[in-house]
């Protein structure tokens, strides 16, 4: 794919996507883009009048979304991310311009305003650098409108009103989405359908290209204008950075010939480890395709890869590194007792799974690692990685059994229901206690930022997080709002372990620690009550009684919920599928099934953000009573 060295410029940056739509979130990462989400809070008003042509306020409130959030996060949560990227689709039509609809009747208007006509899809978008100068944000922005026209045929009275009771055009700009239901409205694209579902990614591709890579004076490999160069003349006008993971062969190419074609094999892999076949075709342009079933290969790896991150986390092959530096194998096994050629093994495994570095020095961490393997790093998985490998690593080697059974198979692995889990864990040891907080706790910890920041909670001062843990979530909302104070409400075996997890150099006196049973006891009184990772390890029969109990908090309270949420069809995020693989009694919902469920506790105006990390984000308000 000749796409790869364009995202993979951004490869190393930090790059935040400011948006809660989760089409732009799945066209960016379809795409190869890593990238955090952090939906903006600035509100669609600017005044439509004051712009010369309508694109000019797409482009406008792209613009203010990503800078919103650029703000946000070097004041708030004082990370400056690299780039941020904002956008906004809106629909026109005889130069009016269509935005969400804001009730069934304003999407009927809309929709036969459409239909039979064409009308215009732009999406405005930008693009910000930001870096961080005396403590100051400076950003500098780049920004781009597409334009794709779309012809409604002509849509009868019954068709428009099933299509509007589906809820589909409720979140959508002219109310409609092509890419499901919406699309068999629609007679003709003429332009780029990603555009009208909400993010034109070949003029980003474009975009990003002219920045990276403007083109260089004598390159022999023409970059026709507005065009996305391919794999050959990037390697040939960058910064010589090597997109294959087999830097050699690549770079020794390059140089013996500097006008030519990167790999001499005729076969280079790229970043996702994908072989691209080069083909020379009549002209003489270099085409790609890729023909290995990689994606195949990559599951069948899978578990082998996630065994060596377990045994080198176990056997603290990260802690040591990131103490020692580069080190040789032979003084990594000496260190951790272990063979020598066994330990040279699991360091090159690591070394290609991305975890490590080789060099002539040895081995050292990967900034990955020393991210999150480490394990006292800010960010550290170091827990949750041991709690994935002696916990679900055993449930995982039952799942034939547990297909078969339909349990969990939590009896097997530790001879007890999956329900007793949680009962259970005042009779554990002290030592488990604390393994079992530590994993929840890492998990907690790089998921905060997300839930917190999800959406503008500064409303709410008087917080209850039910079955908050080790606070690591509470302490994350004090420090983006510092008017708030959060009760941490849990099992009181949990609540005497906590004095360990708290976070020096922070004010901790905001947050409070509370003792109870969120199925029996009462609930600490406060105007938002939040339940992270609860709601999908519980039966239908415990989530009516935690739900029944908050059901009855004062009218205007809030609940925020913290989940993977499902797709409609239910196949999607993978990894909330996965683990749904091993549940018995709990089970994951789609965004559907959660709204359906708060609302028969009372809860209404059910907001849902697909953060597009760990846990997406719902909030939820208790009815006002209407007497
Ligand atoms: C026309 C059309 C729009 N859309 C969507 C794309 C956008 O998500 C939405 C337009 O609203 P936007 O305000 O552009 O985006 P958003 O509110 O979803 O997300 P954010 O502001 O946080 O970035 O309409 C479709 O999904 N399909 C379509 O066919």
């Amino acid at each position: 794919m000749a796409l790869n060295p364009v995202i993979g410029k951004l490869v190393s940056k930090r790059v935040v996507l400011a948006s809660a739509s989760p089409r732009r979130q799945e066209i960016l990462a379809n795409a190869g883009l890593r990238f955090e989400v952090v939906p903006s809070w600035f509100k669609e008003t600017l005044e439509k009048s004051s712009f010369a042509a309508p694109y000019e306020y797409a482009v406008e409130t792209a613009k203010q979304k990503a800078l919103e959030v650029a703000n946000r996060m070097h004041l708030k949560h004082l990370r400056t991310p690299d780039v941020v990227i904002g956008a906004d689709t809106i629909v026109t039509i005889e130069e009016q311009i269509l935005e969400k609809p804001v009730d069934k009747q304003d999407a009927y208007k809309m929709l036969s305003r459409l239909s039979g006509k064409e009308h215009s899809v732009f999406t405005g978008v930008a693009i910000v650098h930001c870096s961080s100068k005396d403590n100051r944000l400076e950003t500098e922005v780049t920004d781009f409108y597409e334009e794709t026209k779309v012809k409604f045929a002509e849509l009868s009275e019954e068709l428009l009103w099933d299509y509007i009771h589906s809820g589909e055009p409720m979140d959508k700009a002219g109310g409609y989405g092509i890419q499901a239901l919406g699309g068999m409205l629609v007679e003709y694209v003429h332009g780029d359908f990603l555009n009208v579902v909400g993010f034109p990614l070949n003029r980003f591709c474009k975009k990003l290209a002219e920045l990276y890579y403007p083109p260089p004076k004598h390159t022999i490999h023409h970059i026709k204008h507005d065009s996305i160069p391919s794999v050959e003349t990037f390697e040939i006008s960058s910064d010589g950075e090597c997109n294959s993971s087999d830097n050699t062969s690549c770079k020794s190419a390059k140089k013996q010939n500097s006008s030519e074609i990167i790999c001499t094999s005729g076969k280079c892999r790229n970043g996702n480890g994908n072989y691209n076949v080069s083909m020379d075709s009549q002209n003489g342009v270099k085409e790609n395709t890729t023909q290995f079933p990689t994606k195949l290969l990559q599951l069948l790896d899978g578990f082998k890869a996630s065994k060596a991150l377990f045994v080198s986390s176990k056997l603290k092959i990260f802690d040591l590194l990131k103490e020692k530096g580069a080190m040789s194998s032979v003084d990594v096994a000496n260190q951790v007792k272990a063979s020598v050629c066994g330990t040279e093994r699991l360091l090159d495994a690591c070394t290609a799974l991305g975890l490590l570095e080789k060099n002539h020095q040895g081995y050292s961490n990967a900034e990955l690692a020393n991210l999150y393997l480490v394990s006292d790093s800010e960010s550290s998985l170091y827990n949750f990685v041991l709690y994935c490998n002696d916990r679900l690593w055993p449930l995982y080697t039952h799942l034939e059994l547990a297909v078969k059974e339909g349990t969990s198979q939590n009896h097997c692995t530790l001879g007890k229901k999956e329900e007793d889990l949680f009962q259970d864990f005042c009779y554990q040891s002290t030592e488990m206690k604390q393994r079992f907080m530590s994993a929840m706790h890492s998990i907690a910890k790089v998921t905060a930022r997300d839930v917190a920041s999800a959406f503008d909670l500064s409303q709410f001062r008087v917080v209850c997080d039910l079955g908050g843990c080790t606070g690591a979530l509470a302490y994350e909302l004090v420090e983006i709002y510092p008017e708030m104070k959060v009760t941490v409400f849990d099992l009181p075996d949990v609540v005497t372990n906590v004095s360990s997890f708290q976070p020096s150099g922070q004010n901790t006196t905001q947050v409070f620690f509370s003792s109870g049973d969120f199925f029996k006891d009462n609930l600490p009184e406060a105007d938002l009550y939040i339940l992270s990772r609860v709601l999908h390890d519980w039966s239908e029969e415990k989530i009516h009684t935690l739900l029944s109990k908050l059901s009855v908090c004062k009218p205007g309270s809030a609940l925020l919920v913290a989940e993977t949420v499902l797709d409609e069809k239910r196949t999607c995020p993978a990894r909330a599928v996965l683990q749904s693989l091993t549940m018995t009694e709990g089970k994951q919902r789609s965004g559907l099934e959660y709204q359906q469920l708060l609302e028969k506790y009372g809860f209404t105006n059910v907001q849902i953000k697909i953060t597009g990390n760990l846990l997406d984000v719902i909030l939820c308000i208790k009815k006002m009573s209407t007497h």
